[in-house]
């Protein structure tokens, strides 16, 4: 297993880009399955995420084709297997978004049950549900969802999501473009990536207003065609650099992003001393050598503070000056990060789903090991700053979501580099 080795090295200082967003792409790559015709993607990032979709897209029958500038074609014209099997579903939670296409274009599928994971148990019972109130024949046994769809196509529906659920809104947004009549999704997830998805599926003659509300109205057509599409940036990403910039009291610029869909992030920063400034297309965060201060975050769906920002946050907290509470609402067990930044030298005591993390002067390096994305990320970015070397174990999870890491923070004067094992 690979391993990052970072040697704590005063500020970060200078520009990045952003990739393409992982949250977005993933929906957007199933989305294919949709469309009878060549659906094309740019900006998709170079994920082990994205090589797990390819791989069950690829085994499902899409034709794929590297095109120009690394975009990616995929043609899902002969489709020869509704099945995603475990192999690769367990690698990848997000495989759960084959389901709705598959049921759409082929009335079945065939799709395995994702399981908990570090985070939380994550159910995908509002999936179900949701597919069940469009008519869909579902029943789960021997660790699958063994779905169809009654004369193979489903049918339009109102849905009330009792949580707020992403990738529960993408898989019956994409369901619903194909079915019979209008579908309606109340209490729909409002995050960006969402946006993008719709707005990828309108252009394969896709029916869809009010994305990025809380009520998605889709009236279904009988086909999809192939489309041009570029994946949003990744606002987890840009946040996550720019948290790199305030807790080692540095300046990064990340470019290629967007600074609309990252409001209560750059608040928070905002709060915690960073100047920043934003253009077209980037974003800056300037420390100008000062200490962060320590901010209260509560974690809940989006326009609010994304989950995803919360192990840097509490990384960022950990050497700011102060005690800030962190609050996670979406996940029941999303603060594995916090005994490993302990180990390190932070001072974070756990009450509940809330992280009180008083700030240190100093943090030393030590051995931690990664239990999921973006524990793996808030770790890395503590090393930055640490005394001394820090030895970052199991990055596959960091490799799930953050393209080039280690170049890209070498990039802004980071010492990291990977250790193949
Ligand atoms: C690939 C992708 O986009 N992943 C993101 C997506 O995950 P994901 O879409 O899996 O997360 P959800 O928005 O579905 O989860 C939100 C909450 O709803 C609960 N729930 C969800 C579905 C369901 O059927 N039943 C149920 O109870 C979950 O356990 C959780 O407590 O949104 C999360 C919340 O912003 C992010 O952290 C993930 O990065
Ligand atoms: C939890 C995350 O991803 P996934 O839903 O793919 O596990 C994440 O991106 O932080």
């Amino acid at each position: 297993m690979d391993k990052l080795i970072i040697t704590g090295n005063g500020p970060l200082d200078g520009e990045v880009w952003a990739s393409g967003a992982k949250n977005s792409a993933l929906p957007i790559l199933c989305s294919s399955l949709l469309a009878q015709g060549p659906v094309t993607l740019g900006n998709l990032p170079h994920l082990q995420d994205i090589t797990t979709s390819l791989e069950l897209l690829g085994r499902m029958g899409v034709d794929l084709v590297m095109g120009d500038k690394m975009a990616i074609q995929l043609d899902a014209s002969e489709v020869t297997e509704c099945h995603a099997p475990y192999d690769l579903v367990k690698k990848m939670r997000a495989s759960i978004l084959v389901l709705g296409p598959l049921l759409a274009r082929f009335g079945k599928a065939d799709v395995s049950l994702p399981g908990g994971c570090a985070i939380g148990s994550r159910p995908v019972d509002l999936h179900i549900r949701g597919l069940q109130a469009m008519g869909a024949n579902i029943n789960v046994e021997n660790g699958y969802i063994r779905a169809t769809a009654p004369g193979g196509r489903l049918k339009g529906a109102t849905i009330f999501f009792d949580v707020v659920t992403v990738t529960g809104t993408e898989n019956l947004l994409m369901a619903a473009t194909l079915a019979e009549g209008t579908t309606v999704l109340e209490n729909a997830a409002k995050e960006p990536e969402i946006v993008d998805l719709a707005e990828c599926l309108i252009k394969m003659g896709a029916r869809i207003r009010g994305q990025g509300t809380d009520t998605i109205t889709v009236e279904g057509v009988e086909r999809l065609h192939g489309c041009y599409h570029d994946i949003m940036p990744d606002r987890i990403e840009t946040g996550t650099f720019l948290v790199a910039a305030a807790l080692t009291r540095g300046r990064v610029r990340v470019r290629r992003t967007r600074a609309d869909i990252l409001e209560a992030v750059l608040a928070k920063l905002e709060e915690a001393g960073g100047h920043i400034t934003v253009g077209e297309d980037w974003i800056e965060l300037d420390m100008k050598g000062q200490r962060p201060k320590a901010v209260n975050v509560r974690t809940a769906p989006y326009p609010a503070f994304p989950t995803d920002m919360q192990a840097q946050f509490v990384a960022m907290n950990a050497v700011a000056e102060g005690t800030g509470r962190v609050v996670e609402t979406i996940f029941e067990n999303r603060f594995m990060h916090v005994q490993e930044l302990n180990r390190m030298g932070a001072k974070i005591a756990l009450e509940g789903n809330t992280a009180v993390v008083t700030g240190v002067d100093q943090l030393s390096g030590a051995p931690v090991m990664a239990t999921d994305l973006r524990a793996s990320a808030s770790l890395v970015v503590a090393a930055m700053i640490a005394n001394g070397e820090t030895m970052v174990d199991r990055i596959y999870h960091i490799d799930r979501g953050y393209e080039c890491i280690e170049e890209k923070l070498q990039l802004l004067g980071g010492k990291i580099r990977r250790v193949p094992g």
